[in-house]
């Protein structure tokens, strides 16, 4: 289970401090101040893949939003009150509980290369079977191969345990698959989901009727996965819960004459966790752009100096920012002119004066949609790991940022023989090979970690600050895990192997050199047998020298 950060909790302390305040003086300004918290802090617990916290606050902040608007209404009585008073409290005792420690398991670039947590992610999976059911051996097999830790449960145990580490997700195996889900498993999912909100529940094997899902959603189910999906879809959608993407913050650019507007745009973007910089004059917007890397523009129509959609058109040649959400501020009620700036590159249209929550609602959208596309560009579809392209430019950024000093590992990693299991078995299950070496270096390295798709069946990794005699060991480990691995085909199960290339700094200096020397250890290990991992020997150092000599004259 995720910890929550100090960040959330400090949301939620803001929201407790404007319910107190708003029951002190029944002022409907102040109940509008908690329901924009609240709403921000729905958002911030969607981000962190908490979604049984994010239902019970979205709950709240229906019934608030139905008083937001009507000043008459507030005070509002004091039943109303109460209930909403209960249901806040549930949140704040959940959010308190899984409270990030003071002292955090450290597992990032900066860590300590003898830190062993740093180099492996262990999270707890809780599967709900029947005693001896077949899938239920090989999901939590799978588990852990892929770092997780596996727990099982009966469906008719009462005392689940949860107390000291609730799970990551939650899985239930129906006893009999494709049936409508008993009783007493809605009970028994019921009650796991007043234990655990802040887990993810995962019900397989679901009839397709729409009356089984919705009552298994009822229940608390997060996914309902139909029947006839295998034990690898399970297992790439609990993967896919621990994705290593990096949360980053949304920025937004506000380009807005009135320092009042600006004022009052940031205000509401800043109480949704979102960042915002703001320019008054438009002729400084392809600075702003360069300097800040905004996600999202929010543009005012009428300016001094020319329009917001001029400026739109014209920040549309610049190839870019051409995706870049552009959406537009203004007062404008006519029609065709809405519709004249959308077809000359805006994105959305936004009326003053504008509804805070659906300002912040529509910057996540856009920004949301921006940012997969920006993914999908970048990743492997298959794998969901990077690209070719991006591997070798986040290579190179890597040793840009570098110093002399530092360590980086860089590894070239094939499976072997990949082709006749291609042959043999079909090219899905060859598909499925690779996917599940992806899981298996997502799962072991750190978020820190490059780990990129090169090749069909070739893997590139970058390790920074890595010590290279403690990277070879880890992968190493990884190799032998790896031959280890089941991998599923229709006549049963196969075992595949990799062998691995290692270079590092400081014998190798340049992108192309680290991957070239790592490349060819690559294809010693394939000559000497395969199966195992060979260093790239270090150049002697007159041959450095000359290399070095060599590159700018080439350049
Ligand atoms: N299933 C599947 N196969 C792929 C994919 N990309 C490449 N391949 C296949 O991977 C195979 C690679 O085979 P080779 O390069 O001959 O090498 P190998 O059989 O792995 O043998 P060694 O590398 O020498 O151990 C080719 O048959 C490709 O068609 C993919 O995305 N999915």
């Amino acid at each position: 289970m995720p910890a929550i950060s100090h960040s959330v909790i400090a949301l939620a302390e803001t929201l407790e401090l404007r319910w107190k305040s708003y029951r002190e003086g029944g002022d409907s300004d102040v109940f509008v101040e908690f329901t924009l918290s609240l709403n921000g802090l729905t958002e911030q617990l969607s981000r962190q893949h908490l979604p049984g916290l994010v239902r019970a606050c979205q709950e709240l902040e229906n019934a608030a939003l139905a008083l937001f608007g009507d000043r008459s209404m507030h005070p509002i009585p004091d039943d109303q009150a109460s209930a909403i008073e209960r249901q806040l409290g549930i949140i704040l005792t959940e959010l308190h509980r899984h409270e990030t420690p003071a002292v955090q398991p450290r597992r990032q670039t900066d860590e300590p290369d003898n830190n062993d947590e740093a180099w492996h992610r262990p999270r707890r999976v809780l599967i709900v079977s029947r005693a001896e059911h077949p899938w239920t051996a090989s999901l939590s097999e799978q588990l852990s191969f892929f770092g997780f830790k596996p727990a099982e449960q009966r469906w008719e145990s009462t005392a689940f345990d949860i107390e000291n580490e609730p799970p990551l997700a939650i899985v239930f195996i129906p006893d009999r698959e494709g049936c409508v889900y008993p009783l007493s498993a809605i009970t028994a999912i019921k009650a796991l989901r007043t234990a655990c909100p802040t887990s993810y529940f995962y019900c397989l094997s679901v009839p397709a009727s729409l009356e089984s899902i919705v009552q298994l959603q009822r229940a608390g189910a997060d996914a309902c996965v139909p029947v006839g999906n295998k034990v690898s879809d399970v297992l790439s959608r609990i993967l896919d819960l621990v994705e290593t993407r990096e949360h980053e913050v949304h920025r937004v650019l506000v380009v807005e004459d009135s320092a009042t507007a600006i004022a009052h745009i940031r205000r509401s973007l800043s109480q949704h966790g979102i960042d915002s910089r703001a320019i008054g004059d438009p002729r400084t917007l392809l600075q702003a752009a360069a300097d800040y890397r905004p996600d999202a523009i929010l543009m005012d129509m009428y300016m001094p100096f020319c329009t917001g959609v001029e400026v739109t058109s014209a920040l549309r040649q610049i190839p870019e920012y051409q995706s870049l959400p552009v959406i537009y501020l203004s007062s404008e009620t006519d029609i065709a002119q809405q519709v004249e700036a959308l077809r000359l590159g805006g994105d959305q249209f936004l009326t003053k004066p504008i509804n805070p929550i659906i300002l912040a609602s529509v910057v996540r959208t856009k920004i949301e949609r921006y940012r997969e596309m920006l993914y999908s560009g970048r990743h492997d579809s298959l794998t969901g790991l990077l690209n070719h392209s991006t591997s070798k430019g986040q290579l190179e950024s890597l040793l840009r940022t570098s110093s002399p000093a530092r360590h980086l590992v860089v590894a070239m990693i094939d499976i072997d023989r990949f082709k006749s299991i291609n042959d043999n078995y079909g090219h899905p299950v060859g598909d499925q090979v690779i996917r599940s070496l992806a899981w298996l270096l997502r799962g072991r390295l750190r978020n820190s970690d490059l780990i990129g798709r090169y090749g069909g069946e070739e893997f590139i990794i970058a390790l920074p600050d890595a010590d290279l005699e403690r990277a070879c060991s880890l992968l190493d480990r990884i190799r032998e895990d790896f031959s280890q691995l089941p991998h599923a085909h229709a006549r049963g199960a196969l075992r595949a192997s990799f062998s691995c290339g290692v270079a590092a700094l400081p014998d190798y200096t340049t992108a192309a050199s680290l991957i070239e020397a790592a490349d060819q250890a690559l294809l010693e290990a394939k000559r000497s047998g395969r199966n195992r991992l060979v260093r790239a020997p270090r150049p002697q150092h007159d041959s450095v020298v000359r290399m070095q000599m060599k590159e700018p004259a080439g350049g």
